[in-house]
């Protein structure tokens, strides 16, 4: 697999020779699409429940002073295959069971080249960051849409943020760009690159790496006269599974610098309709 680095930050990657053919991504996108061009109430036959992050539908809202995204969203778990709620799962249109089937196991294999490339540009065992996934690692998928938006300079798609992931791979629309990425406060754009994933590094590889690699904080930005779509897969540890500095990179002389987290998902939520970055609080 070949990465393309630095497009916007050291911690994102676009991904090419991943494996899948362009045809297949536009089979993706395509599906994705479909699904949001459906009528309102049959996209709802698959709605999220008040209290349950799997489903279509916008975020939890958990506060008054919550700023929300312009942005529609299906939200799915695919693996351990344990966490899927097939009921949530879209049968209209008709392929994209198997489709969506099909792409995440392909990014499994891409999840694993990833991580053992991360751990080798660090000198650190192949399996490090591998191993910290856990065999039993969660793939989340998140179908986005965002809506033509008359006012794209007071709202965003998807306000900044850092992912909660160890990496998050994404597949972006193919003729609309949107997402930003913060660097030494400057937004810079990510380029469309046909047919490559961008890969971002996430706060979790952020506390094993003990900050060598740094979560980039990114927005979207709306459109006013196109929608967008994109379909991010986010990688996260097994459940219950203890986050933290990895060993090797702690010493006398580099002292660990985050704190053990766990099911970091579920804090990460409350943290970021706050505006707030989650990983401050693991910071020691
Ligand atoms: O839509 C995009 O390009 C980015 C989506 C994203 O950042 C996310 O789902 O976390
Ligand atoms: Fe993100």
């Amino acid at each position: 697999m070949g990465l393309l680095s630095g497009c916007c930050s050291d911690s994102v990657f676009q991904a090419i020779n991943h494996g899948m053919t362009p045809e297949f991504l536009d089979e993706v996108r395509e599906m994705t699409k479909q699904f949001f061009a459906l009528p309102l109430e049959e996209k709802q036959k698959y709605s999220r429940e008040v209290n349950d992050i799997q489903g279509y539908g916008n975020d939890m809202v958990i506060s008054q002073q919550q700023t929300l995204d312009w942005t529609d969203r299906l939200y799915l778990s695919v693996y351990p295959e344990e966490h899927r709620k097939l009921k949530l799962w879209p049968q209209n249109p008709e392929s994209l069971r198997g489709t969506l089937e099909q792409y995440s196991r392909k990014l499994q294999v891409v999840t694993k080249t990833v991580l053992v490339a991360m751990a080798r540009s660090l000198n650190l065992d192949d399996n490090c960051f591998w191993e910290q996934y856990g065999e039993k690692g969660k793939m989340d998928v998140r179908f986005n849409l965002y809506p033509p938006c008359s006012r794209p300079d007071v709202v965003l798609g998807l306000k900044p943020h850092a992912d909660g992931t160890i990496i998050t791979l994404l597949l972006q629309d193919k003729q609309v760009e949107g997402l930003q990425f913060l660097k030494d406060d400057q937004w810079f754009r990510a380029p469309i690159v046909p047919d490559a994933l961008l890969i971002n590094v996430g706060d979790l590889a952020e506390i094993l790496s003990n900050g060598i690699l740094k979560s980039p904080v990114h927005r979207v930005l709306t459109n006013p006269d196109k929608e967008r779509i994109s379909l991010a897969a986010l990688c996260l540890p097994e459940l219950d599974k203890e986050t933290e500095p990895l060993e090797s990179l702690v010493n006398e002389s580099t002292p660990k610098l985050y704190k053990k987290v766990k099911n970091y998902d579920r804090t990460y939520f409350d943290y970021y309709q706050q505006g707030r970055r989650p990983i401050e609080a693991s910071k020691i």
